[in-house]
């Protein structure tokens, strides 16, 4: 069931935060945000940019805090950036404010969703496997620590995943309706 509060989404970049983040939201009626498009509209530089600029801590401290400003409310679905859980003040924050929902994902199929574009600094040099490897080796730990509710996406539609969320989260898929 969900509790009160926001829904955060977290897992590994290519779970399909993004994707399920807005599609969840649109079948529960909830508003969306996500933290990385929501950093960058309102600095107008991007998250290569800012990683150039400032640093992965100079992003992490722009992550941390919009996290904590997006999630003030209820009826929202947050996807998260994979790096969120890497600041224990991040962590607390999502369980004391709402339902966490852990999208596990293989690092072979995060290799495949994340082929395609270049927005990732983190995955822009070395092997992209072996990067995704051992980000995972660290952070899978935190992702579990934090998640009310893990579902896994490999071979499985968008649709499908949000339909098992609509059902653990013990609400009607309203898009179904249609
Ligand atoms: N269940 C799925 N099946 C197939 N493709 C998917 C699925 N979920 C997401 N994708 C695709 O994988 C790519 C990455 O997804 P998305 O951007 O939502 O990941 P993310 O978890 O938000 O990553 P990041 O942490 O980098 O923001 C997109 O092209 C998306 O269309
Ligand atoms: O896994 C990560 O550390 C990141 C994931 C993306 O969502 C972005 O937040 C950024 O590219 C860093
Ligand atoms: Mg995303």
């Amino acid at each position: 069931m969900m509790k009160s509060g926001a829904v955060f989404l977290v897992g590994p970049m290519g779970a399909g935060k993004s994707t399920i983040g807005r599609l969840l939201a649109e079948a529960l009626r909830f508003e969306f945000c996500d933290v990385d498009r929501e950093i960058e509209e309102r600095s107008g530089v991007d998250i290569p940019w800012i990683f150039d600029m400032e640093g992965e801590e100079g992003f992490r401290d722009r992550e941390e805090s919009m996290l904590s400003e997006l999630s003030d409310g209820s009826q929202v679905v947050i996807s998260t950036g994979g790096g969120a859980v890497l600041r224990s003040v991040s962590r607390k924050l999502m369980v004391a404010r709402g339902t966490v929902i852990y999208l596990k994902t293989s690092v072979e199929e995060q290799v495949r969703r994340t082929a395609r574009d270049r927005k990732r600094p983190l995955l822009q040099n070395g092997d992209p496997g072996t990067t995704l490897r051992n980000l995972m080796a660290l952070r899978e730990p935190l992702y579990e620590e934090i998640a009310d509710y893990t579902v896994l996406t490999d071979n499985r539609t968008p649709k499908s995943v949000v339909q098992e969320l609509c059902e653990q989260l013990g609400a009607s898929d309203l898009s179904a309706q249609y």
